[in-house]
């Protein structure tokens, strides 16, 4: 975890990358805004980063899941500049985010985690300062519009609510109009309603056009808003693909769950192709098989005109996957 202040300047105030180390040239993808390869990261003998390989596209909403420590922050940091890489090779927007640092700066947002401002800075204070520090590309008071802070533009930074905190850190984030926005446990600590209302915010930011690259640790948040998702572990991407892909890797049973109505029969389920189980407890059914099971059994019910009204599927989600997969149950 690391605290800090959030400043315009922030992500670049540090430059740190090593020039770069004679690394493969990166897969051409017409697409990419941030290419990472065979990028390395110690903190004193403690290897953290471990030749990672990271690309995001234009437009897509990425999120980048892992446990606590397995190296988010450090990679999301060094993407921006903020650390010291070993070695590697990265590229943001096709430029290098040390030595373009100037150029970037106009075209990279970012919310970093545990951001926070003067307790007695006001909305619209903080927002005017950051709009002119990014060179007024963005009319401060249309951002205060944009992501609801008319209301609270009077109000002290230390006075908000946690949903009104993040909602100020979105409209920071984008005050330069960027190309890229960095997000890193954007919902933390919120309740869920501010949740959900923040993954609308998030949906907005990309359907103005940014690419966002979001850290979380809610797998719903990912499964919800994330175009692509990898999985971070031990410094390494285990995995990186759509959430519909992650979670079709997972192993697990599909439970498919229905009542049937008084007087009403099945009996052929069980030789129903990938069925493992059927168990019945009074008008409950619960049919257990693989992933192609809900659909046979929605056909076979069909076809002898019963039409279950509750029928529920149960499926693994990224979750199941997620713990598989930092535990090494799945196979990358
Ligand atoms: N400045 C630092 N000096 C020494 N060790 C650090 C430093 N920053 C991070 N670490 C260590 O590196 C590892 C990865 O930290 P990092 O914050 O990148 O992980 P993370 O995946 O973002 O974790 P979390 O989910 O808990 O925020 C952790 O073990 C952390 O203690």
């Amino acid at each position: 975890m690391n605290t800090q202040t959030l400043s315009p300047t922030a992500p670049h105030s540090d430059p740190a990358l090593e020039p770069e180390t004679g690394a493969p040239p990166v897969d051409p993808d017409a697409d990419s805004v941030i290419e990472v390869r065979d990028l390395t990261k110690s903190y004193g003998d403690r290897s953290v980063i471990r030749n990672l390989d990271l690309c995001v596209r234009r437009g897509e909403i990425f999120g980048i899941l892992g446990p606590n420590g397995a190296g988010k922050t450090t990679t999301v940091e060094t993407i921006q500049g903020l650390r010291h890489a070993d070695s590697g090779h990265v590229r943001v927007l096709d430029l290098d985010p040390v030595r373009d640092r100037q150029r970037l700066r106009s075209q990279v947002g970012s919310q970093l985690q545990s951001s926070s401002l003067p307790e007695r800075l006001r909305v619209g204070e903080a927002l005017r300062t950051f709009a002119r520090l990014a060179g007024d590309v963005v009319d401060w008071r249309e951002a205060l519009e944009t992501w609801g802070l008319t209301h609270l533009r009077r109000s002290a930074f230390g006075g908000l609510s946690g949903g009104e905190k993040q909602r100020l850190f979105i409209a920071l984030a984008l005050i330069n109009n960027p190309q890229v926005v960095f997000l890193d446990e954007l919902t933390q600590g919120l309740d869920p309603a501010a949740r959900r209302e923040t993954w609308a915010l998030i949906r907005q930011v990309r359907d103005r056009g940014a690419t966002v690259v979001l850290v979380s640790h809610y797998m719903d948040e990912v499964e919800q808003l994330a175009d692509r998702a990898a999985v971070l572990h031990e410094g390494r991407i285990t995995v990186c693909d759509t959430p519909a892909n992650l979670v079709a890797r997972a192993d697990g049973d599909v439970r498919t769950r229905f009542t049937l109505p008084p007087g009403q029969q099945h009996s052929r389920l069980e030789s129903l192709p990938g069925v493992l189980t059927v168990s019945r407890e009074g008008t409950r059914t619960e049919v257990v098989g693989d992933r192609t099971t809900p659909v046979r059994v929605a056909a076979e019910l069909a076809r002898l005109g019963i039409l279950p009204e509750d029928l529920t599927v149960v499926r693994p989600t990224l979750e199941d996957v997620f713990v598989q997969l930092t535990s090494g149950e799945v196979a990358a």
